[in-house]
């Protein structure tokens, strides 16, 4: 991506505000602009994860809730499912949308901060993470947070944007990013907040630097799986 006033890295506050900012829109645009395709790379996400019905599970950076919502259908009515976010408003459509699905029982929304998650050790059955990793201050301490929560033998599935390796796909993804999504999000008044995710893509690890830190946050196993051609893909670690 070309360099612009967009590329510095901005602070965990600037990142809560403007997915707080965009979450009136955010599940559209989604849709929208993915023509629904960011459904089955998050459904994807949470098949590899290996929830199953009766599980306790978790998805960090849950945001609206997309993946959230998968592992509650999923883990079914005697699993639970906590979703956890520092975004007040996107967790507020999060368990509006549990809610509008029968889902309330099964679901917790927590708001917390994926770099020091309130919960115990050894917790979770299962876990997904979906656009979250790319978005934290600091990576390793992330993937060592996903580390420590799951019980061991469980895996962790982090979906999110990747560089193609071919040449014409991250052309095609720069072009899209640049033609289709930003003049999208600017009819929503939202241009800053959506020209963010071009320069957080160049600046995230590839699929294979995501292996090894996961490897030196303690997972035993870790596989990367480019999806779209390489512009998305999905880490799994197991612990
Ligand atoms: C669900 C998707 C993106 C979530 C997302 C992640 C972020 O880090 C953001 C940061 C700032 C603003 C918004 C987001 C955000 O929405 C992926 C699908 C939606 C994408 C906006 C669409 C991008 C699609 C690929 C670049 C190209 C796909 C082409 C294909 C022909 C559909
Ligand atoms: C692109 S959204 C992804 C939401 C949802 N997982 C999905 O796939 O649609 C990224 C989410 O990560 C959250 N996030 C980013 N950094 C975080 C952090 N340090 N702690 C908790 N949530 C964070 C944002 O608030 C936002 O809701």
């Amino acid at each position: 991506m070309a360099q612009s006033p967009h590329d510095a890295k901005p602070n965990a506050n600037d990142i809560r505000d403007l997915f707080d900012r965009i979450a009136p829109v955010y599940d559209e645009l989604n849709q929208s602009l993915s023509f629904g395709l960011h459904r089955i790379w998050k459904q994807m996400a949470v098949d590899w994860s290996g929830a199953q019905p009766g599980m306790n599970v978790l998805d960090v950076c849950c945001g609206s809730g997309d993946l959230a919502l998968l592992l509650a259908r999923q883990v079914g009515s005697q699993g639970q499912v906590t979703g956890a976010d520092f975004a007040v408003a996107q967790l507020a459509i999060a368990a509006q949308r549990a809610a509008d699905k029968g889902y309330s029982q099964r679901t917790q929304w927590v708001e917390a901060d994926a770099l020091s998650l309130p919960f115990k050790s050894d917790c979770y059955d299962a876990l997904t993470m979906g656009y979250g990793l790319r978005n934290l201050t600091d990576i390793p301490q992330g993937l060592r947070e996903l580390h420590r929560v799951l019980k061991p033998g469980a895996k962790a599935a982090v979906l999110d944007f990747h560089q193609p390796s071919s040449e014409l796909a991250k052309r095609f993804q720069q072009w899209y990013l640049d033609t289709i999504v930003v003049p999208a999000a600017e009819r929503c008044g939202l241009t800053e907040e959506y020209a963010y995710i071009g320069p957080s893509v160049d600046r995230f690890p590839s699929g294979h630097e995501q292996r090894h830190l996961a490897q030196a946050a303690g997972f035993s196993k870790a596989i990367h799986y480019p999806l779209a051609g390489g512009m998305m893909g999905v880490l799994v670690a197991q612990k």
